[in-house]
């Protein structure tokens, strides 16, 4: 699905990623994670040609996005969805009209817009909160509503640049399974920029570690599923007092 070859990108004197090279097969969940600064956001900005590597090629459903005019470049935008770890919702656009502007730069036919808006807020659990602003929602609301704007034009791939990182344990696991649930029923590809373990190994199936720009390992993984936190105040009680010696 997405062929990564030799790219290297430096800013200035730093390269920021050197001599990656790296394949994510199609309905994979693939993780990157890495120390802060190891290059994990500027790898993934250039599966979207976001940021234009110095060099090598980065190959989309099998087309090198470094050789694309812009014209081909935007189409080829239109199967890669994004989300960010802050979420990036038009504050003064209702959560409606948020996930509808995906669709008016898509070019996508106007009688359609609003079913599709309605599908995409229905598939991730939002439907009834159309007509409410971004800053109506919780943290986990605001990252689904990016889900469905992301999903309206129904890419094959989703990359997700710290999608969990603003959030809290509940609604981590919520994001998350949300998330699975588009690769399991869409097939989407998807890529999890993160640096929290937790994320990586619960829906991963594939794992690169980066070091300072440069691959460390690559592995195939078992997704050991998305933990429930508890939210109880006697949940919280009980952690807090384990491991306690009694007084
Ligand atoms: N536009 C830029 N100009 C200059 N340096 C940059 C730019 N973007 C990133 N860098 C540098 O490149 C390196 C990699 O940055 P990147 O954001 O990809 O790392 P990261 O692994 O995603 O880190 P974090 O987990 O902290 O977000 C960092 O040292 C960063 O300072």
């Amino acid at each position: 699905m997405i062929a990564i070859h030799q790219l290297h990108k430096r800013y200035g004197e730093f390269s920021a990623i050197q001599d990656v090279s790296l394949s994510i097969p199609s309905g994979a969940i693939y993780g990157i994670i890495g120390a802060s600064g190891a290059g994990k956001s500027t790898l993934l900005r250039m599966m979207n040609l976001l940021e234009r590597p110095d060099s090598g090629t980065v190959y989309v459903a099998d087309q090198d996005l470094t050789q694309l005019s812009s014209r081909d470049l935007r189409k080829a935008r239109k199967s890669i969805g994004m989300i960010f770890q802050h979420f990036h919702l038009v504050a003064n656009k209702t959560v409606r009209d948020n996930v509808r502007v995906a669709l008016e730069l898509a070019s996508y036919p106007k009688a359609q817009q609003l079913s599709r808006v309605e599908e995409c807020l229905r598939f991730v659990g939002l439907e009834d909160m159309a007509l409410k602003y971004p800053a109506e929602l919780s943290g986990g609301q605001k990252q689904r509503v990016a889900i469905a704007r992301a999903l309206a034009t129904n890419p094959s791939v989703l990359l997700c640049d710290e999608p969990t990182s603003s959030l809290d344990p509940q609604t981590t696991s919520e994001v998350l399974r949300v998330l699975q649930d588009i690769n399991e029923r869409f097939g989407i590809t998807i890529v999890i920029v993160s640096h929290e373990m937790a994320v990586i190994k619960s829906i991963c199936t594939h794992v690169t570690v980066l070091e300072q720009g440069r691959i460390y390992e690559t592995l195939t993984h078992t997704p050991q599923g998305i933990q429930s936190p508890g939210t109880s105040s006697a949940y919280f009680v009980e952690q807090l007092k384990e491991g306690t010696a009694d007084a």
